[in-house]
């Protein structure tokens, strides 16, 4: 079943910022929301036990990209906050990601879930002319997407964060159950900024992202709150 809230993206690099944002919604509205690396590395874990204080659900957005050892030591200790989703970038490979299960394996509290593990493919911010010229990957942006997906799988992953366009194919080559979530998110009329593959809420939905992911779109409107009623109700449709 698909996550029915978007996960919004708070970008932010500020604790405060995030209090303020907060406090804009009704107490009983349980949110998704993504702490990236810009919060982490300015408040730490302090921000995540505070959002989950709250009642929210949380992605940390760390994308760790190390050596198997490295990584699955950083696992370990993410796993005692209390998040509800990890990542990691499927380029580090099989192994490291085999290592990043198993760190959030051994870190998880007993009694506690494993959070969810997924990894990133190709950045929604790419296109396939910056990945052959920077990457040097001489496929197309699909096929190195669905290369990348089909090896999280074999690592035991639960998921990837891809773009809403590579949903149905990444689906068909591994499993139905297999997560996407998908960032790149744009309501009709929003400014793209630097994202290159991007797709509309309702379309997401209906190619079977399982989760959306959106920030600037709903944390720099007139009117946050009304924002991210309007998004929510777009992917519920
Ligand atoms: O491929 C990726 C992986 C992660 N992101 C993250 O999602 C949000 C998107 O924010 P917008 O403001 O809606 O563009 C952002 O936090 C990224 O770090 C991504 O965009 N693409």
């Amino acid at each position: 079943m698909p996550e029915n809230r978007p996960v919004i993206a708070l970008d932010f690099a500020e604790f405060s910022e995030v209090k303020d944002f907060l406090e804009q919604f009704a107490p009983n509205e349980h949110l998704y929301i993504k702490l990236g690396m810009e919060l982490f590395y300015t408040a730490g874990p302090q921000v995540v036990y505070y959002v989950k204080s709250l009642g929210h659900r949380v992605f940390l957005d760390l994308k760790l990209h190390d050596i198997p050892n490295t990584v699955e030591s950083s696992m370990r200790v993410l796993a005692r906050l209390g998040v509800d989703m990890v990542n990691v970038h499927a380029a580090g490979g099989v192994e490291m990601m085999k290592a990043a299960r198993r760190g959030l394996e051994l870190g998880t509290p007993a009694g506690r879930e494993r959070p969810l593990l997924i990894a990133v493919t190709q950045l929604t911010s790419t296109s396939e002319e910056i990945m052959q010229e920077d990457q040097q990957i001489m496929t197309s942006l699909e096929a190195s997407v669905i290369h990348y997906a089909q090896k999280t799988a074999e690592a035991g992953l639960d998921g990837v964060v891809c773009s809403a366009h590579e949903v149905e194919k990444i689906k068909a080559a591994t499993s139905p159950d297999f997560i996407c979530l998908t960032p790149g998110i744009r309501p009709v009329g929003s400014n793209k900024g630097d994202q290159k593959r991007v797709m509309t809420p309702q379309q997401a939905r209906k190619i079977g992202s399982d989760y959306i992911v959106v920030g600037r779109p709903i944390t720099q409107a007139a009117d946050p709150v009304a924002a991210y009623h309007t998004i929510k109700e777009e992917w519920n449709q």
